[in-house]
């Protein structure tokens, strides 16, 4: 029989949304595991293998991982990868005056699955979404990171003042999934 795949987030947020996203549409069985993998320097790519490949060693069967990434246009894709140490300091109204100098207020969400099939010798593959929006003065409620500043391009509701059904149907963590749902459907 095949195995379930182990989702491996320290995040309750994503899982949540994942869950949302994914309803009963995928072909695998998903068991969520709490834990607070360490994430390497470098590359997103490379970051997300690593993570990957961490929890397989922990798991020891198919596992799947998800970093996600805020990056700023005018500060050449920073914070990227490290926008959870930034948005823990200063908050996103912090995160907001960050761009104070800069005209350009662009940015990017950035999605990347990982999954490991759960074999040693398996390779890591990667699944990423992107969502393009605007970093504004933050609007909306504060259950979820960094939403309430980041408006995606073409709405005029940040997305924590979306409906969480209407973040799902556009937002970088669906498109990645959707990737994600793709393969495994093939794979069938
Ligand atoms: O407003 C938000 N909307 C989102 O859609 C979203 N997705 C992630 N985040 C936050 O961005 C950082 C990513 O870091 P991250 O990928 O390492 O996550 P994490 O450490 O919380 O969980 P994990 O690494 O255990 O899975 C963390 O601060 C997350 O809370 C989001 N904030
Ligand atoms: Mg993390």
């Amino acid at each position: 029989m095949t195995k379930p795949i182990t989702f491996v987030t320290g995040n309750s947020k994503k899982l949540e949304e994942v869950v949302a996203i994914l309803g009963n549409t995928f072909p695998r069985q998903i068991v969520a595991q709490k834990a607070d993998l360490p994430e390497l320097q470098g590359e997103i790519e490379e970051i997300c293998t690593k993570k990957c490949q961490e929890a397989f060693r922990q798991i020891k069967g198919p596992v799947l991982v998800e970093d996600t990434c805020l990056c700023f246009n005018a500060l050449k894709g920073l914070p990227g990868p490290y926008i959870k140490w930034f948005l823990d300091k200063l908050g996103p109204e912090g995160l907001y005056r960050m761009l104070g100098n800069f005209e350009n207020k662009g940015a990017e969400a950035v999605c990347t699955f990982a999954y490991h099939p759960g074999n040693p010798d398996d390779q890591v593959l990667l699944f990423q979404g992107k969502t393009e929006g605007e970093i504004v003065q933050p609007r909306g409620p504060r259950d979820f990171g960094w939403d309430p500043c980041f408006q995606p391009l073409g709405y005029k509701e940040t997305f924590a003042e979306m409906p969480k059904s209407e973040k799902n149907k556009i937002s970088h963590r669906y498109r990645a999934l959707d990737k994600v749902r793709d393969h495994f459907l093939k794979e069938k």
